[in-house]
């Protein structure tokens, strides 16, 4: 665990965890943040890895729609203890991850400055890399995303209405690998900067922001990236459960997490 945060940050950082998403992609069960990895909700590994930095003082956990209360309890369930003992909120989420992230912000306190937001299907960032997001932060930068090299080389195709799936599509162009990276989360906030952005571009919902860096750039703020980690993929299809076991045993094997 870094101590790289000086106590007196503490009080003034708070995470923002989106966790309304239904998991589509992973296959038919329940929503995918309250799945099992290692006998334990997915939901609560990234609120475990976010309350370890000992930066964070807040989680907002943004639960679907209609499920706050079952979240609440499920939560429960799974104190947080030591280092880990951040104070824990519940709210209701949206239909986007835009729309659940912007009620997660609303439901922080005043005194907040430093935000992260993570999504709960990256459960396993390890907390160096959270440390390295808010360091940036309190270092000045407005907005911190951590991100990785590419391993695959990207195409680009042209915009397309109807084709089937599976139809071949021409490709456009192929973009310079070297200069492109994979972000992931958690995206860490000069928090005013944050609220402006949700708040601008509120009327965008749905329209391409696949991440909040994305609303700060479109406000025309610098956005900055630090080293991500490979452990914080995100579990999007079924053999990333796999891959997620694997790293859980992993550590298990390595130093009894
Ligand atoms: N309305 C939504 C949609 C997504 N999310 C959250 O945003 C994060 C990233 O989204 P993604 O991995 O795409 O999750 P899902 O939307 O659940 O996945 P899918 O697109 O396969 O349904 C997840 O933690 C998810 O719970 C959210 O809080 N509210
Ligand atoms: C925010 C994110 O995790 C950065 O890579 C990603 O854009 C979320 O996308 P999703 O389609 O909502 O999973």
């Amino acid at each position: 665990m870094s101590d790289r945060a000086p106590a007196v940050t503490r009080s003034r950082t708070a995470a923002v965890i989106p966790a309304a998403g239904r998991g589509v992609r992973l296959g038919p069960g329940a929503p995918k943040a309250l799945r099992a990895l290692s006998g334990t909700p997915m939901l609560v590994h990234a609120v475990r890895a976010m309350a370890a930095s000992r930066a964070v003082r807040l989680v907002v956990v943004v639960a679907p729609p209609d499920g706050a209360e079952e979240v609440r309890t499920l939560l429960d369930a799974y104190p947080l203890t030591g280092h880990d003992r951040a104070e824990l909120l519940v709210v209701p989420g949206g239909e986007t991850r835009q729309e659940s992230v912007r009620l997660g912000l609303a439901a922080l306190p005043g005194d907040i400055t430093t935000v992260l937001v993570h999504d709960a299907a990256r459960p396993l960032v390890p907390v160096d890399t959270v440390d390295a997001v808010i360091a940036a932060v309190h270092d000045g930068a407005p907005a911190v995303v951590p991100a990785l090299p590419l391993t695959d080389t990207v195409k680009q195709v042209a915009p397309r209405t109807g084709a089937a799936a599976g139809e071949p599509e021409p490709v456009v162009g192929t973009p310079e690998r070297a200069l492109l990276r994979a972000v992931q989360t958690p995206q860490g906030f000069d928090r005013r900067t944050l609220d402006a952005a949700h708040a601008k571009f509120a009327a965008a919902e749905g329209e391409g922001a696949t991440d909040d860096a994305g609303l700060v750039e479109r406000l025309g703020s610098p956005v900055v990236l630090v080293p991500g980690h490979e452990e914080a993929f995100k579990v999007t299809r079924p053999l990333d459960l796999v891959l997620a076991e694997a790293v859980l045993a992993r550590r298990r094997a390595n130093d009894g997490f």
